[in-house]
């Protein structure tokens, strides 16, 4: 506690003597706080105590002001907060209270749970035939190198947790927090995760894995790869640990997930007016930079099945795996219907160990980088990164071909599915490069980008070592990606109002100082199990791939779906990145393209799997709340009527027995866009919440201070950063790009960005790389 003082005191230092930097604005202060270590008894007027959850760290504070901690009446401490303060949501109250047994009969009962806890999870139950469409779906939950048995070992020690305290809680009728409390669940045998040390909190580049960004001993691994995600609001787990969210508030059963789909997900072609594909598949691969969340699988490693092989229905509950939550499917459902399939597979995330054997809700895994860090080009570890990389010049390992440098090409031959003999499919920092073709084509961009850079400081550095010249390009290629998202990319989600509340619109000149060792980068559950999955009602079922400006022929997607071979054809490349320059994205409403709804991964079956009942059953996996708690949680009014949904009420009473069990990935998209937003107005909350955690709680934040980031531009090179541009990357290395709209994700018919000529964009000069 007091070195945690005297650390963030160092930082306010620094940032008073900051304020006459040069395009640092002193905001107004609207709320001076008082001593943030002191606990006050009562907050200034007009401002409540909140529990900290309720008190986004971002809104209406600087950078150097601490929220004032405050006595709330549970007696534990919040914050005096001036937002979120009419926040209501409170945990269910249905349990029973208890008294505590004493200490030893206590670890009797963690004996004995924790062997039927073992148990459940080395039974080895179905797993699923490589021809199954949902095979292909396991596929995306794979990393680049993964460790089997690594990642194997930790999910079977954060599974043993969890289940031992769904077991203690159910076998003693205690209340959650009061298994929470337990402060000792070990017994002889159990190795406890100890959080990771960072030997050098002053490190120049990044690491790997996202460790060592904060510099407060006890926070370095935030934000690192294979941490949880955090929540906005509790988990809705129906046992308060891990049970997944079934239940309408009235107790009867949800309605099933394919069904909502069916009723309110139809697939209506209606294009967003001004904004591209490139918008929709570049959001696609900012998520893979931030998320990538991990499904529980058999003791052997192999993917789970939780319906019977031909699909018609779901496994008898003595055969199914305790991580199956299968969708059922509604007999008369007029596309698995006439195919008989009753059953989609669907198997829950893993979960990532609490340190120390504490026990607490289920946390799922992350496992790549938190931060915006494009860990999607380098990976999420130093192994993954050591096998992109040529270890040359600084270069990644890219091959030559008709169409210009590719990525390498994967041996492993599962990872295009596992009846895949042959199938060219490519390797790069992230383990889903291959899910969509036009995925595939970013991926082989920004490696090709960073080629470009490292050639260029090779030019200019002749002396820099092979790690110098990778690591230097890399900082610039990370930059470069940030500012393309602060810049061009998240003005067009969440609107100006967000933009300018959230803080988000990088400065024009200047450094920052908005980062701040208190925010917790972390991915929220509610972030990326609901809110940035809005992006799969932008998909378009189709690439329209035109020539001389005659469509010449309609890929369908669920044909480009780990099935990338079409970029070794000649000019495909160049092709394709017109096309997404060019189509019109979906809007982000309650429409989703077959492609995704009924035919994703469908490989050589006629039915793929259904990405939106997957969205909802996913949500209630991750405990994530209805939609009226996040409501609530913005400061809005609670839904109380269908009514309010408009046109859309008689189709929810459908499938919703009360307003609130909305689920939030639904409720979110039912939203008209909010202003100028591509989005409802909840989510661009939740996502401009999270990306101002991507900001202020990341050290290396290409535009933070010298005195901040130990890995800080010069002034000079801030200054070309901030001249960069996606259409400039698209210019520099898709062929034969010649023309462009300056503003990327707009198409060219948007009044001022009709295309130019590439030479007209504006370019980085790298001489202040000089040295
Ligand atoms: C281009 C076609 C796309 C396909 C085929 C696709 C497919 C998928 C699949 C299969 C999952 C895992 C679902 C689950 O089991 O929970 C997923 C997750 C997700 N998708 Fe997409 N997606 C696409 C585009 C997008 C776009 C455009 C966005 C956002 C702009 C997006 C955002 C997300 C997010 C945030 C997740 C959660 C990731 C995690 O935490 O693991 N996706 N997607
Ligand atoms: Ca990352």
């Amino acid at each position: 506690e007091v070195e945690f003082r005297k650390y963030t005191d160092y930082f306010d230092d620094q940032f008073d003597s900051l304020e006459s930097f040069q395009g640092y604005q002193p905001r107004e202060q609207t709320f001076r706080y008082v001593s943030s270590e002191e606990i006050a008894k009562y907050c200034p007027n007009g401002v409540k105590c909140v529990p900290p959850i309720q008190c986004p760290a971002h809104v209406n504070l600087r950078s150097n002001e601490k929220p004032q901690k405050c006595r709330l009446s549970s007696k534990k401490w919040g914050y005096c907060c001036l937002t979120g303060y009419n926040l209501t949501v409170s945990r269910p109250d249905k349990y029973r209270n208890h008294q505590l047994r004493n200490g030893a009969m206590l670890r009797e009962i963690v004996t004995e749970v924790k062997n039927i806890a073992e148990r459940m999870i080395s039974h080895r139950s179905h797993s699923l035939r490589t021809d199954n469409p949902d095979f292909l779906h396991h596929l995306t939950f794979q990393s680049t190198n993964r460790n089997h048995q690594r990642d194997g070992k930790i999910s079977k020690w954060a599974l043993e947790q969890i289940l031992t305290g769904q077991l203690i809680r159910e076998r003693e009728q205690m209340l959650p927090e009061e298994v929470f409390e337990l402060t000792d669940v070990r017994d002889e045998n159990s190795v406890c995760l100890q959080p990771p040390k960072c030997k050098n909190t002053q490190l120049k580049y990044r690491t790997a894995d996202g460790n060592c960004n904060n510099p407060l001993p006890d926070r370095s691994f935030w934000g690192a790869a294979g941490q949880p995600m955090e929540r906005l609001l509790l988990p809705a787990y129906e046992d308060g640990i891990w049970a997944p969210r079934q239940h309408s508030v009235d107790g009867s059963l949800l309605t099933s997930p394919r069904t909502v789909s069916r009723i309110l997900f139809p697939d209506f072609d209606r294009p967003h007016s001004f904004i591209n594909l490139l918008f929709m598949q570049f959001g696609q691969f900012t998520t893979h930079d931030f998320t990538q969340s991990s499904s529980i699988q058999n003791d052997d490693g192999q993917p789970i099945q939780c319906c019977k092989d031909d699909g018609s229905s779901v496994l008898p509950p003595e055969e199914m795996h305790f991580a199956c939550m299968p969708i059922e499917v509604d007999a008369d459902d007029e596309f698995y219907g006439p195919f008989n399939q009753g059953c989609i597979n669907f198997v829950r995330l893993s979960l990532a160990p609490y340190f120390n054997c504490r026990i607490g809700f289920g946390k799922q895994i992350s496992k790549v980088t938190h931060f915006l860090d494009a860990s999607g080009v380098y990976g999420s570890s130093l192994e993954v990164q050591g096998l992109l990389r040529s270890f040359q010049d600084g270069k990644l390992e890219v091959f030559p071909r008709i169409n210009g440098d590719m990525l390498p090409i994967t041996t492993r031959n599962q990872s295009c599915g596992g009846t895949s003999e042959g199938k060219i499919c490519y390797l790069s920092g992230d383990g889903r490069t291959n899910q969509i073709i036009s995925l595939t084509l970013l991926h082989t961009m920004f490696a090709r980008e960073h080629n470009r850079i490292a050639s260029i400081l090779v030019r200019i550095n002749p002396h820099y070592s092979d790690e110098l010249l990778f690591q230097e390009a890399r900082r610039v290629l990370i930059a470069e990606m940030q500012h393309i998202i602060y810049a061009e990319y998240l003005p067009l989600l969440v609107g100006r109002s967000a933009m300018e509340r959230f803080r988000l619109y990088p400065e024009k000149n200047g450094y920052t100082v908005d980062y701040d060792p208190n925010i917790n980068p972390a991915i929220r559950n509610e972030f990326s199990g609901a809110a940035f999955r809005f992006g799969h009602s932008t998909v378009d079922g189709h690439f329209k791939m035109e020539s001389n400006g005659n469509v010449e022929e309609k890929i369908e997607i669920p044909d480009v779906m780990f099935d990338p071979e079409r970029l070794e054809q000649e000019g495909f490349p160049g092709a394709l990145m017109q096309t997404l320059l060019v189509q019109n994205m979906q809007k982000a409403d309650h429409s989703v393209t077959r492609g995704l709804s009924v035919f994703m991964f469908r490989g050589s079956n006629p039915f793929g799997v259904d990405l939106v009942a997957t969205n909802i059953q996913r949500g209630r996996d991750q405990g994530i709340r209805s939609y009226n708690d996040y409501l609530e949680l913005i400061g809005g009014k609670r839904i109380e009527s269908f009514d309010e949904f408009g046109p859309m009420a008689s189709r929810l009473r459908l499938v919703y027995r009360h307003p609130d069990d909305v689920d939030l990935w639904v409720g979110g998209l039912l939203e008209d866009p909010f202003q100028d937003a591509v989005v409802g107005q909840l989510f661009v909350e939740i996502i401009a919440e999270q990306f101002s955690r991507f900001k202020r709680g990341d050290r290396y934040f290409y535009s933070n201070h010298p005195k901040i980031n130990p890995g800080y531009l010069t002034p000079c090179q801030l200054r070309e950063i901030r001249k960069v541009t996606l259409a400039r990357i698209i210019c520099d290395n898709i062929e034969p790009i010649v023309n462009i709209q300056p503003f990327a994700f707009l198409t060219g018919e948007f009044p001022g960005n009709q295309p130019v000529k590439c030479q007209n964009i504006p370019k980085v000069d790298f001489s202040c790389w000089k040295s």
